[in-house]
């Protein structure tokens, strides 16, 4: 029964309140029972007022009516002055319990350590009913809506403070009007709550809606949307899912003819019966003028329990309050990882885990929303020196999936070197990168670093000894300064600097200049600027100790001479540390120690270029393809480099 109970949307949602803001809970609380008895204490004051001027009007009769009249003038003053206090306090409480929802959205999805969560399709339409709180697509956001419930909430009060004072008339007059009242929450339950809003036609109405509104006003799909002439579809698109959502939310919510009826007949019958009983006493002359006043009054009071508005803002406030603690509690296991290895039971020999605190990840945050806790100092890492990769039989599907992109992979990276794995579009390159950062861990096998498994160790120590460039590598919209150094604020100037020059992007804005063209003084920077800005983020993350660098296409945008320069600088920065190099371009691969070909989920060439080249296997033959489709050319500084043929 408590279980049911606080199993309710509607009971999670009041239990927010309190954790969103304890001391603005309490006053918005005790505001809403001081404004809700207000109107039944006026008609009270009304009555007396009444009785008062009778008895004053009487020979000999001595009538407080100033008393009387100066208490309906408070009560009258604070039913005018407490409402707009209700008001403020119900906006600012309502701006805090979305503060506090959206905290908890944010970290539910970036404080798990691996990437599930974030794939998984059945979290994700939980996601989009959870950020209702704050879109307000199908009904107001989070902070008018406490406001608005407030408004339910008073008429409720007022209600029940009626009823009690018409027990004065007979006690079983409230319970009539209460049980006519209060059924109409009964027969109207269909209308007042959404109950198929998690149904897939619901929430695919809702995804594409919120799909196609972001395409509109997101600047990166603006350019193909007007050169393939898309406004239009956009639009359409936009609005029939919005249509579509407002019907299935009209359909469910709606008025239904028989249930009105039904709710009216008992309204009319229990009204009837009490206001005639209260008629017939006022008439008989048992129930003077003064109390007549006073009971009709509050008769009329009762009605404001009826269902009404507290039903529709009710279930469109606590539905995404739920499904945001339905996630908190959902996201981190999908997206958890092994805490121990398979492979090592034992404890494992090798290096020393890293200290676990709020250092900050060595490398730059990769993926948006991957972002590793901001720094207070950075030493540890250094002093551990690149690790040897061993990838040890390894097997991988992605989560949900039945294909294995890796089945029995064997490899290994010595330690400080560099080693370019090369292989067709879906080979698993880029999913070879994730699993060295451990954003997932393997479905069989290991991914050993000195010979310890990486599931061994926490993965926040782990990723403070990775950096990597991505393919879509994010592009933050802060200064420079933090582009190269995000979550840094100790950063030296001189080492971003550094970290720039090496990356060829120390010309591009000042470190302040934000990088992005929607602030004032912003400035925006071509694609090839961005992925140098990228490599310096690197560069940087190396200079403080990252021991192993993974570059996924890291100068795919660069042009050809740019791409030779920057790479042979890069490799310069990197001697130190183990390097992973995933490109198509071979003009950059061949500069590696190793280059490793994956074919369906294994490798089946390993070896320098030369060797690889004297081979004549795949490698040779891919080589060679590209070869035929660029010519070699020598700039004015005798640099050799590739261009088309
Ligand atoms: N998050 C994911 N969930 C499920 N499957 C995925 C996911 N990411 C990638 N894949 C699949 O894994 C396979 C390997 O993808 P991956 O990105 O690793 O290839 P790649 O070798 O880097 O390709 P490219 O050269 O085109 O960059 C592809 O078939 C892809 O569809």
């Amino acid at each position: 029964m408590v279980n049911r109970l606080t199993d309710r949307a509607e009971w999670k949602f009041f239990a927010v309140l309190p954790r969103a803001d304890p001391a603005l809970a309490v006053v918005w609380w005790s505001l809403l029972i001081l404004t809700g008895i207000l109107p039944a204490v006026f008609s009270v004051a009304m009555g007396v007022l009444i009785g008062q001027v009778e008895a004053s009007r009487q020979p000999g009769g001595v009538g407080a009516v100033g008393w009387a009249l100066a208490f309906t003038g408070l009560v009258f003053v604070l039913m005018q002055v407490l409402p707009p206090v209700q008001q403020a306090v119900s906006l600012n409480l309502g701006s805090k319990v979305s503060a506090w929802l959206n905290d908890t959205l944010v970290r539910a999805c970036i404080e798990p350590p691996g990437m599930a969560h974030l794939e998984d399709p059945q979290l994700a339409e939980d996601l989009t009913v959870a950020r209702e709180f704050d879109r307000g697509q199908t009904g107001p956001p989070m902070f008018l809506n406490v406001d608005f419930l407030a408004g339910g909430l008073l008429g409720i009060v007022s209600g029940l403070a009626s009823a009690v004072v018409l027990a004065g008339f007979a006690w079983w007059a409230p319970l009539v009007l209460i049980l006519c009242w209060g059924s109409t929450h009964w027969l109207l339950r269909e209308s007042g709550v959404w109950r198929d809003r998690r149904t897939p036609e619901v929430q695919e109405a809702q995804r594409h809606a919120d799909y196609a509104y972001r395409l509109a006003t997101d600047p990166l799909p603006a350019k193909e949307l007007r050169l393939f002439g898309l406004a239009g579809w956009t639009v359409d698109r936009f609005i029939t899912r919005r249509r579509r959502l407002f019907e299935l939310q009209y359909r469910a919510t709606r008025l239904r003819e028989r249930s009105v009826l039904l709710a009216l007949l008992v309204v009319a019958a229990g009204n009837v019966l009490v206001f005639g009983m209260l008629g017939a006493a006022a008439i008989s002359g048992r129930l003077g003028l003064d109390r007549t006043v006073t009971f009709v009054q509050v008769a009329i009071g009762v009605s404001l329990i009826a269902f009404g508005g507290l039903n529709w803002v009710m279930d469109g406030a606590s539905a995404p309050v739920a499904a945001v603690l339905r996630l908190a509690t959902a996201m981190a296991p999908a997206g958890s990882l092994a805490t121990d290895s398979p492979q090592s039971p034992e404890p494992v020999e090798g290096p020393p885990s890293q200290p676990q605190g709020p250092e900050p990840a060595e490398g730059p945050p990769s993926q948006p929303g991957h972002m590793i806790p901001p720094a207070q100092s950075s030493s540890h890492t250094a002093d551990l020196g690149p690790p040897e990769i061993t990838l040890r039989d390894l097997h991988f599907s992605y989560p949900r999936t039945e294909r294995e992109i890796f089945s029995g992979l064997d490899l290994t990276i010595p330690a400080g070197s560099s080693m370019a794995i090369v292989g067709q579009n879906g080979a698993g390159k880029t999913t070879l990168a994730k699993l060295l950062c451990r954003f997932y861990d393997p479905t069989g096998g290991a991914v050993e670093s000195d010979g310890v498994d990486l599931r061994a160790q926490p993965p926040e120590d782990w990723r403070r000894r990775v950096t990597a460039v991505f393919q879509d590598f994010v592009r933050f919209e802060l200064p420079l300064r933090e582009n190269v150094a995000p979550g840094r604020s100790d950063a030296d100037d001189e080492d971003i600097l550094a970290a720039l020059r090496a990356s060829g992007a120390d010309r591009f804005a000042e470190l302040d200049t934000v990088l992005a063209k929607g602030y004032r003084d912003g400035t925006d920077l071509s694609g090839g600027q961005w992925q140098r800005i990228a490599l310096a983020r690197a560069l940087y993350a190396v200079g403080r100790g990252a021991g192993l660098v993974l570059l996924d296409e890291p100068t795919a945008q660069l042009d050809v001479r740019g791409e030779a320069i920057i790479f042979d600088r890069v490799l310069a920065a990197t001697r130190q540390a183990t390097t992973v190099l995933i490109s198509h371009r071979f003009s950059t691969v061949r500069h590696v120690d190793r280059i490793c070909v994956l074919e369906h989920g294994r490798v089946i060439e390993v070896g320098s270029h030369d060797e690889l080249m004297e081979r004549g296997g795949r490698y040779r033959t891919m080589f060679d393809l590209q070869a035929k489709r660029f010519g070699a050319a020598v700039d004015e500084e005798g640099m050799s480099f590739d261009v088309l043929g």
